[in-house]
């Protein structure tokens, strides 16, 4: 749902009936709108704007998500993000991450929302450095 000209969610948008993408910079996103056109993807909605204050308002609006795809910064996502990743019950959430710190905090703010991460996917993209990206994948219980 978040990210830099929105590369996931244009990605993401060749397999899903509808993609719905929000990032903070406005020019990404009219680059993300661009790079959809390029591509003849008709099934993407994308917004600027706060992810914690967009996507509570879509699910307001009765939009759900089967898949939530999560790229934050290394600050992690924002509480009202968080519950609101709960109550949109999807089947699936995909943790991308910079920071292992606030990756760990969020997953276990999403485990007792009713997630359970089944897979933690480390990848060094600066190898002599001190950074890693990490993928979650969680899946809602199914008691949820
Ligand atoms: C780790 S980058 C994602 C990179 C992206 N996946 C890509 O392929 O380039 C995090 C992104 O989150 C955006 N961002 C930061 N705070 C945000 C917020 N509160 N709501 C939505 N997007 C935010 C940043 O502008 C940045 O593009």
């Amino acid at each position: 749902m978040t990210g830099t000209e929105m590369t996931i969610s244009l990605c993401l948008a060749q397999k899903a009936g509808h993609v719905y993408g929000v990032e903070i910079v406005p020019e990404a996103i009219e680059d993300a709108k661009k790079n959809a056109e390029l591509n003849q993807i008709t099934n993407a909605t994308f917004k600027a704007g706060q992810a914690e204050k967009v996507i509570p308002e879509w699910y307001d609006q009765g939009i759900k998500a089967d898949v939530i795809v999560v790229d934050p910064p290394r600050k992690g996502c924002d509480e009202a993000l968080l519950q609101t990743m709960i109550d949109m019950k999807p089947k699936r959430i995909v943790y991308v991450s910079c920071n292992p710190a606030t990756l760990a905090r969020d997953l276990k703010v999403l485990e007792a929302g009713g997630f359970k991460t089944v897979e933690v996917q480390p990848v060094d993209m600066f190898p002599q450095k001190m950074h890693v990206e990490t993928v979650a994948l969680l899946q809602r219980n199914l008691s949820n």
